[in-house]
Protein backbone atom coordinates (compact mmCIF):
# COMPACT_ATOMS: atom_id res chain seq x y z
CA UNK A 1 0.00 0.00 0.00
CA UNK A 2 0.86 3.58 -0.90
CA UNK A 3 1.19 5.75 1.71
CA UNK A 4 1.35 9.81 1.29
CA UNK A 5 2.47 12.91 3.78
CA UNK A 6 -1.37 14.05 3.16
CA UNK A 7 -4.65 11.67 3.36
CA UNK A 8 -7.71 11.99 0.03
CA UNK A 9 -7.97 15.36 -0.81
CA UNK A 10 -5.50 17.35 0.80
CA UNK A 11 -6.78 15.46 4.35
CA UNK A 12 -3.90 16.57 7.50
CA UNK A 13 -1.87 13.91 8.73
CA UNK A 14 -3.42 11.12 11.32
CA UNK A 15 -0.25 12.43 13.33
CA UNK A 16 2.03 14.88 13.38
CA UNK A 17 4.77 16.36 15.91
CA UNK A 18 6.32 19.90 15.46
CA UNK A 19 9.04 20.38 18.34
CA UNK A 20 6.80 18.15 20.85
CA UNK A 21 8.29 17.83 23.71
CA UNK A 22 6.46 15.01 26.14
CA UNK A 23 7.89 14.68 29.99
CA UNK A 24 6.54 12.50 32.82
CA UNK A 25 7.73 13.84 36.35
CA UNK A 26 11.20 14.13 35.82
CA UNK A 27 11.74 12.09 32.74
CA UNK A 28 11.72 13.42 29.08
CA UNK A 29 10.32 10.97 26.82
CA UNK A 30 10.18 13.33 23.34
CA UNK A 31 12.51 16.63 23.07
CA UNK A 32 11.35 18.75 20.82
CA UNK A 33 10.59 16.04 17.85
CA UNK A 34 9.05 16.65 14.79
CA UNK A 35 7.66 13.89 12.81
CA UNK A 36 4.65 13.69 10.46
CA UNK A 37 2.93 9.85 9.95
CA UNK A 38 1.10 9.83 6.64
CA UNK A 39 -2.14 8.97 5.62
CA UNK A 40 -2.69 5.25 5.59
CA UNK A 41 0.71 4.18 6.97
CA UNK A 42 1.30 0.95 8.91
CA UNK A 43 4.05 2.46 11.57
CA UNK A 44 5.90 0.00 13.53
CA UNK A 45 6.83 1.49 17.08
CA UNK A 46 9.97 0.14 18.65
CA UNK A 47 12.54 1.56 21.47
CA UNK A 48 14.16 0.17 24.69
CA UNK A 49 12.41 -0.70 27.55
CA UNK A 50 10.93 2.62 29.52
CA UNK A 51 11.99 4.82 26.03
CA UNK A 52 8.29 5.85 26.09
CA UNK A 53 6.69 3.44 23.61
CA UNK A 54 3.42 3.74 25.51
CA UNK A 55 4.01 7.38 26.52
CA UNK A 56 3.79 8.31 23.21
CA UNK A 57 0.73 6.63 22.11
CA UNK A 58 -0.52 8.66 25.51
CA UNK A 59 -0.02 11.64 24.09
CA UNK A 60 -1.15 11.45 20.53
CA UNK A 61 -4.53 10.37 22.91
CA UNK A 62 -4.10 13.72 24.67
CA UNK A 63 -3.94 11.61 28.27
CA UNK A 64 -0.08 12.65 28.54
CA UNK A 65 0.27 16.55 27.75
CA UNK A 66 2.85 17.91 25.55
CA UNK A 67 4.95 19.74 27.54
CA UNK A 68 6.29 22.53 25.02
CA UNK A 69 5.94 22.43 20.84
CA UNK A 70 2.40 20.62 19.30
CA UNK A 71 1.16 17.07 18.77
CA UNK A 72 -1.75 17.15 15.87
CA UNK A 73 -4.17 14.34 15.06
CA UNK A 74 -6.11 15.40 11.92
CA UNK A 75 -4.68 18.59 11.93
CA UNK A 76 -6.74 19.08 15.69
CA UNK A 77 -4.27 19.29 18.73
CA UNK A 78 -4.15 16.13 20.56
CA UNK A 79 -7.15 16.03 23.01
CA UNK A 80 -9.14 13.79 24.98
CA UNK A 81 -12.24 12.20 23.54
CA UNK A 82 -11.22 11.93 20.01
CA UNK A 83 -13.58 9.24 18.52
CA UNK A 84 -11.38 9.03 15.33
CA UNK A 85 -8.51 7.36 17.20
CA UNK A 86 -9.10 3.58 18.34
CA UNK A 87 -6.32 2.55 21.22
CA UNK A 88 -5.65 -0.77 22.24
CA UNK A 89 -3.95 -0.94 25.52
CA UNK A 90 -1.60 -3.30 26.87
CA UNK A 91 -3.76 -6.43 28.27
CA UNK A 92 -0.75 -8.63 28.93
CA UNK A 93 -0.53 -9.05 32.91
CA UNK A 94 -4.09 -7.11 33.40
CA UNK A 95 -7.00 -9.13 35.47
CA UNK A 96 -9.70 -10.85 32.73
CA UNK A 97 -13.28 -9.15 33.06
CA UNK A 98 -15.91 -12.04 33.73
CA UNK A 99 -17.60 -11.39 30.83
CA UNK A 100 -18.34 -13.00 27.40
CA UNK A 101 -16.90 -11.50 24.05
CA UNK A 102 -19.76 -9.35 23.11
CA UNK A 103 -20.16 -7.68 26.57
CA UNK A 104 -16.79 -7.10 26.90
CA UNK A 105 -17.02 -5.20 23.08
CA UNK A 106 -20.26 -3.74 24.69
CA UNK A 107 -18.92 -2.22 27.70
CA UNK A 108 -16.67 -0.38 25.86
CA UNK A 109 -19.36 1.55 23.77
CA UNK A 110 -20.87 2.92 27.12
CA UNK A 111 -17.62 3.05 29.32
CA UNK A 112 -14.95 5.14 29.90
CA UNK A 113 -14.01 4.46 26.20
CA UNK A 114 -11.36 2.17 27.15
CA UNK A 115 -12.32 0.72 30.04
CA UNK A 116 -15.46 -0.83 32.20
CA UNK A 117 -17.83 1.58 33.92
CA UNK A 118 -18.17 0.51 37.36
CA UNK A 119 -21.95 0.70 36.94
CA UNK A 120 -22.18 -1.40 33.26
CA UNK A 121 -23.87 -5.01 33.60
CA UNK A 122 -23.57 -7.55 31.32
CA UNK A 123 -26.50 -7.54 28.85
CA UNK A 124 -27.42 -4.17 29.30
CA UNK A 125 -26.49 -3.06 25.77
CA UNK A 126 -29.15 -0.84 23.50
CA UNK A 127 -30.46 -2.57 20.48
CA UNK A 128 -28.93 0.14 18.24
CA UNK A 129 -25.21 -0.63 19.21
CA UNK A 130 -26.17 -4.31 18.24
CA UNK A 131 -25.01 -3.70 14.45
CA UNK A 132 -21.65 -1.75 15.89
CA UNK A 133 -20.56 -4.38 18.18
CA UNK A 134 -21.33 -7.31 14.87
CA UNK A 135 -19.98 -5.11 12.49
CA UNK A 136 -16.43 -5.31 14.69
CA UNK A 137 -16.44 -8.53 15.67
CA UNK A 138 -16.89 -9.33 11.93
CA UNK A 139 -13.85 -7.37 10.75
CA UNK A 140 -11.53 -9.38 13.69
CA UNK A 141 -13.16 -12.24 12.13
CA UNK A 142 -14.98 -13.03 15.94
CA UNK A 143 -18.01 -13.71 15.89
CA UNK A 144 -17.69 -17.24 16.76
CA UNK A 145 -15.80 -15.55 20.12
CA UNK A 146 -18.92 -13.45 21.10
CA UNK A 147 -20.70 -15.94 23.60
CA UNK A 148 -17.29 -17.33 25.38
CA UNK A 149 -16.16 -16.07 28.65
CA UNK A 150 -12.99 -14.15 28.55
CA UNK A 151 -11.50 -16.13 31.01
CA UNK A 152 -12.06 -18.82 28.57
CA UNK A 153 -10.32 -17.71 25.84
CA UNK A 154 -6.39 -18.22 24.32
CA UNK A 155 -4.22 -14.91 24.24
CA UNK A 156 -4.09 -14.77 20.87
CA UNK A 157 -8.46 -14.70 20.94
CA UNK A 158 -8.69 -11.64 23.72
CA UNK A 159 -6.51 -9.97 21.85
CA UNK A 160 -8.80 -10.02 18.51
CA UNK A 161 -11.93 -8.92 21.18
CA UNK A 162 -9.87 -6.19 22.12
CA UNK A 163 -8.89 -5.21 18.54
CA UNK A 164 -12.74 -5.30 18.22
CA UNK A 165 -13.45 -2.75 21.11
CA UNK A 166 -10.51 -0.22 19.21
CA UNK A 167 -12.17 -0.54 15.71
CA UNK A 168 -15.76 0.91 17.71
CA UNK A 169 -16.45 4.50 15.88
CA UNK A 170 -14.79 3.56 12.68
CA UNK A 171 -11.48 5.11 13.99
CA UNK A 172 -8.89 6.61 10.98
CA UNK A 173 -5.94 5.99 13.65
CA UNK A 174 -5.38 2.75 15.10
CA UNK A 175 -2.71 2.89 18.10
CA UNK A 176 -1.76 -0.68 19.61
CA UNK A 177 0.41 -1.19 22.21
CA UNK A 178 2.23 -4.19 21.96
CA UNK A 179 -0.47 -6.54 20.91
CA UNK A 180 2.28 -9.65 20.61
CA UNK A 181 3.04 -9.66 24.21
CA UNK A 182 2.94 -13.01 25.51
CA UNK A 183 2.17 -14.45 21.94
CA UNK A 184 3.61 -17.69 20.40
CA UNK A 185 5.56 -16.94 16.98
CA UNK A 186 2.56 -18.04 15.04
CA UNK A 187 -0.55 -16.61 17.04
CA UNK A 188 2.24 -13.18 16.61
CA UNK A 189 2.41 -13.49 12.58
CA UNK A 190 -1.86 -14.17 12.61
CA UNK A 191 -2.07 -10.70 14.66
CA UNK A 192 0.14 -8.40 12.15
CA UNK A 193 -1.51 -10.51 9.36
CA UNK A 194 -4.92 -9.83 11.06
CA UNK A 195 -4.11 -5.56 11.60
CA UNK A 196 -2.65 -5.39 8.08
CA UNK A 197 -5.81 -6.62 6.49
CA UNK A 198 -7.87 -4.50 8.90
CA UNK A 199 -5.58 -1.52 7.58
CA UNK A 200 -6.18 -2.08 3.74
CA UNK A 201 -9.89 -2.73 3.69
CA UNK A 202 -10.42 0.56 6.51
CA UNK A 203 -7.62 2.71 4.69
CA UNK A 204 -6.75 3.84 8.28
CA UNK A 205 -3.17 4.52 9.70
CA UNK A 206 -1.39 2.33 12.38
CA UNK A 207 0.83 2.95 15.00
CA UNK A 208 1.60 -0.71 16.34
CA UNK A 209 4.20 -1.03 19.22
CA UNK A 210 6.53 -4.46 19.37
CA UNK A 211 9.76 -5.35 20.72
CA UNK A 212 10.67 -7.38 18.22
CA UNK A 213 10.99 -5.70 14.63
CA UNK A 214 10.81 -9.23 12.60
CA UNK A 215 6.81 -10.02 12.85
CA UNK A 216 6.11 -6.52 11.35
CA UNK A 217 9.18 -7.07 8.40
CA UNK A 218 7.21 -6.85 5.05
CA UNK A 219 4.35 -5.66 6.16
CA UNK A 220 4.94 -2.22 8.15
CA UNK A 221 6.05 0.73 5.75
CA UNK A 222 7.99 2.37 8.51
CA UNK A 223 9.58 2.23 11.80
CA UNK A 224 9.22 4.67 14.77
CA UNK A 225 11.87 4.43 16.86
CA UNK A 226 12.06 6.10 20.47
CA UNK A 227 15.30 6.69 22.72
CA UNK A 228 16.60 9.04 25.09
CA UNK A 229 13.90 11.82 24.52
CA UNK A 230 14.52 11.19 20.87
CA UNK A 231 12.41 9.57 17.54
CA UNK A 232 13.36 8.74 14.79
CA UNK A 233 10.64 7.71 11.89
CA UNK A 234 11.64 6.10 8.03
CA UNK A 235 12.12 2.89 6.12
CA UNK A 236 13.58 0.21 8.17
CA UNK A 237 16.82 0.32 6.35
CA UNK A 238 17.57 3.80 6.89
CA UNK A 239 16.18 3.53 10.82
CA UNK A 240 17.36 0.33 11.63
CA UNK A 241 21.42 0.79 11.65
CA UNK A 242 24.28 0.73 13.93
CA UNK A 243 24.76 4.53 14.11
CA UNK A 244 21.00 5.40 13.92
CA UNK A 245 20.17 2.92 17.30
CA UNK A 246 23.51 3.16 19.00
CA UNK A 247 22.51 6.99 19.04
CA UNK A 248 19.04 6.43 20.31
CA UNK A 249 19.99 3.52 22.84
CA UNK A 250 22.81 5.63 24.35
CA UNK A 251 25.28 2.47 24.08
CA UNK A 252 27.09 0.57 21.18
CA UNK A 253 24.56 -1.43 19.23
CA UNK A 254 24.82 -3.59 16.27
CA UNK A 255 22.15 -4.48 13.51
CA UNK A 256 22.13 -7.98 12.54
CA UNK A 257 20.60 -9.19 9.12
CA UNK A 258 20.09 -12.98 8.16
CA UNK A 259 17.90 -15.43 7.22
CA UNK A 260 15.11 -12.59 6.25
CA UNK A 261 15.59 -11.32 10.19
CA UNK A 262 17.05 -8.89 11.86
CA UNK A 263 18.51 -8.57 15.06
CA UNK A 264 19.58 -5.94 17.39
CA UNK A 265 22.31 -6.69 19.48
CA UNK A 266 23.00 -3.92 22.66
CA UNK A 267 26.46 -4.10 24.42
CA UNK A 268 25.67 -5.35 27.70
N1 LIG B 1 2.34 7.53 35.22
C1 LIG B 1 3.67 7.57 35.28
N2 LIG B 1 4.30 8.17 36.29
C2 LIG B 1 5.65 8.23 36.36
N3 LIG B 1 6.47 7.71 35.42
C3 LIG B 1 5.88 7.09 34.39
C4 LIG B 1 4.47 6.97 34.25
N4 LIG B 1 4.20 6.31 33.11
C5 LIG B 1 5.40 6.01 32.57
N5 LIG B 1 6.41 6.47 33.33
C6 LIG B 1 7.84 6.36 33.04
O1 LIG B 1 8.05 6.90 31.76
C7 LIG B 1 9.02 6.12 31.06
C8 LIG B 1 8.42 5.63 29.75
O2 LIG B 1 7.47 4.61 30.02
P1 LIG B 1 6.65 3.91 28.87
O3 LIG B 1 5.76 2.91 29.50
O4 LIG B 1 6.05 4.95 28.01
O5 LIG B 1 7.81 3.20 28.06
P2 LIG B 1 7.73 2.00 27.01
O6 LIG B 1 8.72 2.33 25.94
O7 LIG B 1 6.34 1.77 26.57
O8 LIG B 1 8.24 0.83 27.92
P3 LIG B 1 8.15 -0.78 27.71
O9 LIG B 1 8.85 -1.09 26.44
O10 LIG B 1 8.89 -1.30 28.90
O11 LIG B 1 6.69 -1.13 27.71
C9 LIG B 1 9.44 5.02 32.00
O12 LIG B 1 10.62 5.42 32.65
C10 LIG B 1 8.30 4.93 32.98
O13 LIG B 1 8.74 4.47 34.22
Amino acid sequence: MTVSAEGPAGEAPPVRLDRATVRIGARTILSEASLTIPAGAFVGVLGPNGAGKTSLMRAILGIVPVTAGRISVFGRPAGRGRHDIGYMPQFHGRPVPRLDGRSFIAAALHGERWGLPCDWRPGRHRRHDAAEIDRVLDLVGAAHLARRPLDQLSGGERQRLLLAQALLGRPRLLLLDEPLASLDPLRAREVVALVQAIRSRLGIAVLFSTHDLNPLLGVMDMVLYVGRGAARLGPVDEVVTDPVLSALYGTRVEVIRGGGRIFVVTDG
